[in-house]
C-alpha cells in the first residue's frame, strides 16, 4: 500500500540562489517544491541596499521558468555602513522580509559583514521598532576559538548581549548546529526562532571525516558531534513551534567543492523534503512534519500559510539526482548516504 502525506506547500527559510547561470540552474530546483524562500544576500558584491534587493528580486523573477510559481522573500546584507532609513523604507514597501547579519569572515562571501557590533546599534533599534527580523549566521570568527566551538561562543558573547540590548528584536538563529543553540532557542521568548538544515539533521562530523574527507558535506557552521545532531533532531521533531526548515541549500560549482581548499556549502534543494520526511518518519514524527516545513515559519514571520498543498508518497528507494548543470559548471547534489523513500508527487 502506498503511504502518502498531503501538507500545505512548504517554504524554505534560508536559501542561497546566487546569480546569473547558477541562479537559472538552481531556482527551479527550489520552486518545484517550495512556495517561498528567504533568499540570502551574500552575492559578490552583496545585496546591501533596498535598490540592490529590488534589482536582485527582478533577476530572480526573470529566471523563474514559465508555469512555476515562487515568491522570493528578500533580505539585506547588514554592513557597518547600513543606513537605517534605507532599511525602514525597504521594509515598509514590503520589499524585504529580513536583514542578515554575517560576522565578517565567518562564512562564504562574508567579508563585508560586521566586525564591530556597536556600529549597527542604530539599525538594530529601527528593526526592533518596526518588527523586521534579523537573521543571524551565529559564529564568532576569532582565530583562537576552535571551529567546533564558534557557535556556542557566539551565543554567549554576541547574540545574547545583542538581544538584551535590543528588547523586542526578532531574531532567527540560522542553521543551528549545537545542543547549546537548541537549548538557547527553547529558553527564549516569542521573538526568537531557529532554522535547521537538512545536513545538520542527517549527518555528524564522522560522516564528513571518517574513511576520507567528503567535501560535499563541508558547510558552515561545520557538522558537529553526534550528540549535537541528536539534540537538533529532538528539537525539530518535538513540535516546538519556533523552529523550522531553512535548508541553507548553497550551490557551488563541483570543481570548487572538490578542490584543495573546498568551498563551504551543501546543495540540498532537490532532495530536501525527501530527506526531512525520512528523518521525521524515523523518529515517529511524521504528524509534525507539516509544522516544521510549512507552518512554523510563516507563524514566526507573520505571513500567511500557503493556500496550496503538496503531496509526498512513500515507495521504493529513490534514484537520487547526482549533478545539475549550471552554465559551464556542474553542481553536485547532496547525497545523504542512506536510502530515501519519500518523493514529491
Ligand atoms: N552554509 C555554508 O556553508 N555556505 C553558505 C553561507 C552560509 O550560509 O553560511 C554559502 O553561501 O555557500
Ligand atoms: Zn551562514
Ligand atoms: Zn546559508
Amino acid at each position: 500500500m502506498t503511504q502518502s502525506l498531503t501538507i500545505r506547500r512548504p517554504d524554505d527559510w534560508h536559501l542561497h540562489l546566487r546569480d546569473g547561470a547558477m541562479l537559472a540552474a538552481v531556482l527551479p530546483e527550489t520552486a518545484r517544491h517550495f512556495g517561498r524562500a528567504i533568499v540570502m544576500p551574500n552575492l559578490v558584491p552583496p545585496v546591501v541596499t533596498g535598490d540592490d534587493a529590488a534589482a536582485y528580486r527582478t533577476r530572480i523573477m526573470a529566471a523563474l521558468p514559465a508555469g512555476m510559481t515562487f515568491e522570493p522573500l528578500m533580505t539585506l546584507y547588514m554592513t557597518e555602513d547600513t543606513d537605517a532609513e534605507d532599511v525602514r523604507r525597504a521594509a515598509a514597501s514590503g520589499l524585504v522580509t529580513a536583514v542578515k547579519l554575517y560576522p565578517a569572515g565567518a562564512t562564504t562571501n562574508s567579508a563585508s559583514g560586521v566586525r564591530d557590533f556597536d556600529k549597527v546599534r542604530g539599525v538594530l533599534d529601527v528593526m526592533a521598532e518596526i518588527g523586521l527580523p534579523l537573521c543571524v549566521h551565529g559564529e564568532v570568527t576569532d582565530a583562537e576559538i576552535d571551529i567546533f566551538d564558534r557557535e556556542a561562543v557566539f551565543i554567549d558573547r554576541v547574540l545574547d548581549p545583542i538581544r538584551r540590548a535590543t528588547p523586542g528584536l526578532k531574531v532567527v538563529m540560522e542553521h543551528i548546529t549545537t545542543a547549546q543553540a537548541a537549548q538557547y532557542v527553547q529558553a527564549g521568548d516569542d521573538s526568537l526562532a531557529a532554522t535547521i538544515t537538512v545536513q545538520h539533521l542527517m549527518l555528524d562530523r564522522n560522516d564528513m571525516l571518517v574513511g576520507g574527507m567528503r567535501p560535499h558535506y563541508y558547510c558552515l557552521p561545520i557538522l558537529k558531534r553526534r550528540d549535537h545532531r541528536e539534540a537538533l533532531v529532538k528539537l525539530a521533531t518535538s513540535g516546538f513551534s519556533r523552529t523550522f526548515l531553512g535548508t541553507d541549500s548553497a550551490p557551488h560549482p563541483t570543481h570548487k567543492k572538490e578542490a584543495e581548499c573546498c568551498a563551504a556549502g551543501a546543495f540540498t534543494a532537490p532532495i530536501a523534503l525527501s530527506c526531512i520526511a525520512e528523518v521525521f518518519e524515523a523518529h515517529g514524527a511524521l504528524n509534525r512534519f507539516e509544522a516544521f516545513v510549512s507552518l512554523n515559519g510563516p507563524a514566526f514571520y507573520g505571513l500567511p500559510v500557503s493556500d496550496d498543498t503538496l503531496t509526498l508518497t512513500k515507495g521504493d528507494p529513490l534514484d537520487l539526482p547526482t549533478k545539475i548543470t549550471a552554465g559551464p559548471d556542474t553542481v553536485t547534489v547532496f547525497d545523504p548516504g542512506r536510502p530515501l523513500h519519500w518523493s514529491v508527487a
